[in-house]
């Protein structure tokens, strides 16, 4: 039995599509949910977590229906969204009391040994009211971790950290999967799910268009066929010899009386490679160099044919 298991979940509020027939299960180890603004992450956490219940389908976490179970959250620790601690109590004080919630037996040991392992111990008797975010963001995973969950849900953890503070926490989230906890981490930036996690969902307007190891899921996103515009002097040069490479599929001047012109490379990292080489070869200045066409239906429509073509 996996730890977290959806099978054919949708939801959606009045008109609003959420999340549409969702299916995944997750084993031991950080996986990152990735998806952009809006893209259904909260709402997948938040039925995991039994906040809320799908419109279809089925949600398993530790074999019991979240929503229905309160048993759940003995082995459940959840990060959510936004502020959730109390700014005039103490970071042991808030840590003790979720302590004692859950049922904790020795729920003084317990709440050390947590704030030590966020690193906060100097600071667990100052109230939380004069922590930074970071220092906040610790509290609130100290709190879902002091009662030892199996199973971990983190909504957007990395937020308005900044980098030191990143880089630790990244640390600490992936040695829990190495504990072997099952652990589902959201955001909206690859870069900092592949540094944690051993594998990627990614959602888009509320599917789940494609899943693998990181690497696998940079090259979809990045490396996919794209437009790009070329401007600077001798630049139709510079198209012809990246044409006569095979690095581009076509060539054609901008309109509209504009300077660029617009290449189809199908694999943009290779053409992002080769450019500046060809660009002093073909002794092209380039003034510019911008995908073109990169809202998110184009992205959303690669990762589906991307997705289809590997049998889903
Ligand atoms: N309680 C709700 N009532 C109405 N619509 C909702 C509700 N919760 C979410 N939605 C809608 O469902 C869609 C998915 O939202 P969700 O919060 O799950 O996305 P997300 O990927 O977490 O994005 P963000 O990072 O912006 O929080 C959005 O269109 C959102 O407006």
């Amino acid at each position: 039995m996996s730890a977290v298991e959806l099978t054919g979940v949708s939801k959606w509020f009045a008109d609003t599509v959420a999340l549409s027939d969702v299916s995944f299960a997750l084993g031991a180890g950080v996986t990152g949910l990735l998806g952009h603004n809006g893209a259904g992450k909260s709402t997948a956490l938040q039925l995991l977590a039994g906040a809320t219940r799908p419109s279809q389908g089925t949600v398993r976490v530790l074999g019991l229906d979240p929503h229905a179970d309160p048993a759940v959250h003995r082995g459940l620790g959840i990060v959510a969204d936004g502020e959730a601690t109390w700014a005039h109590a103490t970071a042991r004080t808030q840590v003790e009391f979720l302590a004692r919630q859950r049922g904790v037996a020795d729920h003084r040991a317990a709440t050390a040994a947590v704030l030590e392992r966020v690193g906060l111990t100097h600071a667990a008797d100052r109230r939380v009211g004069g922590f930074s975010k970071g220092m906040r963001q610790r509290v609130k995973l100290a709190q879902a971790l002091v009662h030892d969950p199996q199973v971990l849900l983190l909504d957007e953890p990395l937020n308005g950290l900044d980098p030191a503070q990143r880089r630790a926490d990244v640390d600490l989230l992936a040695a829990l999967g190495q504990e072997g906890r099952t652990v589902l981490v959201s955001s909206h930036v690859l870069s900092e799910v592949e540094r944690m996690a051993a594998r990627v969902l990614v959602v888009v307007n509320g599917r789940l268009v494609a899943e693998g190891e990181p690497g696998g899921i940079r090259e979809l996103l990045v490396d996919r066929p794209r437009t790009v515009r070329l401007e600077g002097d001798r630049v139709l040069e510079l198209a012809g010899t990246l044409l006569a490479e095979g690095l581009v599929g076509s060539v054609r001047r901008e309109g509209g009386g504009r300077p660029g012109v617009l290449v189809e490379a199908p694999r943009a990292v290779a053409l992002a490679e080769a450019v500046p080489r060809l660009a002093r070869e073909c002794s092209t200045t380039l003034r510019r160099v911008e995908g073109v066409g990169e809202d998110l239906e184009s992205v959303f429509a690669h990762l589906v044919r991307a997705a289809r073509g590997a049998g889903r």
